[in-house]
């Protein structure tokens, strides 16, 4: 049976955990991180990470907690921070606050923390505890958590398909294959990116912008406010240069443009960025733009394209997580297939484990995660 300090602290990090969230739309790219501070069992204070260059959650909540600080428990939902980076470290303020014991969901695997944050504290005399509700901390920064492991961005393939597995008609008609509601999904999983990565193929197909509507998140006002209050960078992948620019997405904002052939001065005149990554075959070197992007602090790609570069990404082994909007209806062996991977076995078939299956409005919603090929 579980103490009653375990029960406790899993009680207060849920709690700093729900803190966590609300930085979801604005932390890039910084981590989403709560916290909650207890003095004999009443919460003192709360607080939560808003954006970089801007006080850490740890910060937030000791300001709330004021002297009532002295003798507490602080419950962070990561390391607190050791380093003077674009703000000073937290657990210096956590010594001088006086508190008693601190609770850590996790370690910090930013190298410039990595568990100096929790030693600091227990050398000054604090009792330091970590790994509560961890799974829980680790599913709210999977791209932060994935560019300080792997120096890599996590990358969310998002397709719409119908029951037969088809994204689009032969023509490249695709709208819409699903309703609103998983439109709104779909506008929430883009406002949460660092990046929406799409192709000039797919741009071309639907005159899209890739932008973030606020009308359309269905979020309450404040929510949305913070949603808008930063926008993912568009990085559109246009091997040729094919795309115009007078295209309706170069009209909508900043883009940067990763292609395979030489500088085009054009595109820095019209406000782009280009960057070239030329590859095998002529095509964009992708292996390369991701850790171009890391390097950029990208933490989540949204990847939202076609058949061929959500294939090529799937190919090479670059896609964490589908998310993959299903519809009620079929498109017919005309239409296009999810994904350009021309698989000749079954036992060249990659295996995904479906994570999560639920209901969006009319349509469902299955993300699935590649499991790794046997014997890997
Ligand atoms: N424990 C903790 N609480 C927060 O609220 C945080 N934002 C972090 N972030 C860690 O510190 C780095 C960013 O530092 P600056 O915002 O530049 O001062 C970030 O990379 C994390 O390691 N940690
Ligand atoms: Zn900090």
């Amino acid at each position: 049976m579980p103490s009653q300090t375990a029960i406790l602290d899993a009680h207060y990090m849920a709690r700093a955990l729900e803190l966590a969230r609300k930085g979801v739309y604005t932390t890039h790219p910084n981590p989403r991180v709560g916290c909650v501070i207890v003095r004999d069992g009443e919460v003192v204070g709360e607080g939560w990470h808003v954006r970089a260059g801007e006080p850490h959650a740890e910060v937030h909540a000791l300001r709330q907690a004021g002297e009532r600080a002295r003798g507490a428990c602080a419950y962070v939902t990561l390391e607190p921070c050791s380093h003077h980076g674009r703000t000073p470290p937290c657990a210096e303020a956590l010594v001088k606050a006086g508190v008693a014991r601190v609770v850590a969901a996790m370690q910090d695997p930013n190298p410039q923390v990595a568990g100096q944050g929790l030693r600091r504290l227990a050398e000054a005399g604090i009792i330091v505890a970590s790994g509560v509700l961890e799974a829980e901390a680790r599913a709210l920064n999977p791209g932060f958590l994935k560019r300080m492991e792997h120096g890599l961005p996590f990358v969310r393939a998002k397709l719409a398909m119908s029951l037969d597995g088809r994204t689009a008609m032969a023509s490249g008609e695709s709208q819409w294959i699903t309703g609103p509601a998983a439109r709104s999904a779909v506008q929430r999983l883009r406002a949460r990116s660092s990046v929406v990565l799409t192709s000039a193929a797919s741009v071309l197909a639907d005159n899209a912008r890739m932008t973030v509507r606020g009308s359309e998140l269905g979020l309450d006002a404040e929510t949305t406010a913070l949603a808008l209050s930063r926008t993912p960078l568009r990085v559109l992948v246009d091997g040729r240069l094919r795309l115009p620019l007078d295209a309706p997405f170069f009209q909508a904002g900043p883009a940067l443009v990763v292609t395979a052939v030489a500088d085009d001065v054009r595109y820095a005149a019209a406000g782009h960025e280009l960057l070239s990554l030329p590859g095998d075959n002529g095509q964009v070197d992708l292996p390369a733009l991701l850790q171009a992007l890391a390097a950029r602090g990208v933490n989540e790609i949204l990847l939202e394209a076609g058949a061929s570069l959500v294939g090529a990404f799937a190919q090479r082994g670059l896609i964490d997580e589908y998310q993959l909007f299903v519809a009620g209806t079929f498109l017919g062996s005309q239409a296009r297939p999810l994904l350009d991977w021309p698989l000749q076995k079954m036992s060249q078939a990659p295996r995904l484990k479906i994570t999560e299956m639920r209901a969006v409005g009319d349509d469902w919603r299955v993300t699935a995660i590649p499991l790794p090929a046997p014997g890997v």
